[in-house]
């Protein structure tokens, strides 16, 4: 198993990155078979009223449950892959390792082919992932920067560099005080994240509880 290496990266909200997640040729392995077996789509989204392919392309997975609204549109999810099912069980443990308790029914898996593809700003705090959701965004290829900047405030955007085969965990209060954007960057090279999320189903379990527990 490779060695973790933890580092906080602001006090408050809770921000970490893990470099080391899965050791280097596990990492390697686990690209190849994303990149090669998922069936990557460019969906269009409407922004003021115009249709525009994402600049990017995506996958959607998860368990049967876990639908995703997002600009208007109901994402279905795909059956988890077992490579992917098998990095969730690895993040989820390397979390406990933080005292985080998270669970994770669904997964936004992004494509980059190069530093053209990007995605803007945003937070992610849709309703569905209830209140002050943990989010673990497991990187794979081309080292980029996740860019963040303050709601509120002055305090200075600040970029965090994300290494092959590393992990970047946004905690409660990130996604209501931050923004985050990959922008575009002459960095040549596939890139491939993994966002790891908790929707919450309707009339479903308590999961609200159990993110409520991780604070
Ligand atoms: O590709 C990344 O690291 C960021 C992805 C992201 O922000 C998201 O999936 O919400
Ligand atoms: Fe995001």
């Amino acid at each position: 198993m490779a060695m973790a290496e933890w580092q906080r990266l602001t006090a408050s909200p809770a921000l970490y990155r893990c470099q080391g997640v899965l050791g280097e040729s596990e990492a390697d392995r686990a690209l190849a078979t994303l990149n090669a077996e998922l069936a990557w789509q460019r969906p269009a989204l409407k922004l003021y009223g115009r249709e525009h392919p994402i600049p990017r392309t995506q996958v959607w997975m998860g368990d049967d449950e876990a639908h995703y609204r997002y600009s208007g549109r109901d994402f279905q999810p795909e059956p988890w892959h077992p490579t992917v099912a098998a990095l969730r069980n690895r993040v989820v443990s390397l979390l406990e390792e933080l005292g985080l308790r998270a669970r994770f029914n669904s997964v936004l898996l992004n494509r980059y082919e190069d530093g053209n593809e990007r995605m803007g700003w945003h937070s992610d705090d849709e309703p569905e992932l209830g209140r002050d959701p943990v989010i673990a965004a497991l990187s794979l290829g081309a080292e980029r920067p996740l860019r963040f900047r303050w709601k509120r405030g002055d305090a200075k955007p600040f970029n965090v560099w994300l290494p092959h085969d590393s992990l970047l965990v946004m905690g409660p209060g990130c996604q209501a005080q931050l923004q985050h954007a990959l922008l575009p960057r002459r960095i040549p090279g596939l890139r491939i994240s993994l966002t790891f999320r908790q929707v919450l189903v309707p009339g479903g379990d308590s999961s609200a509880d159990d993110q409520r527990a991780c604070r």
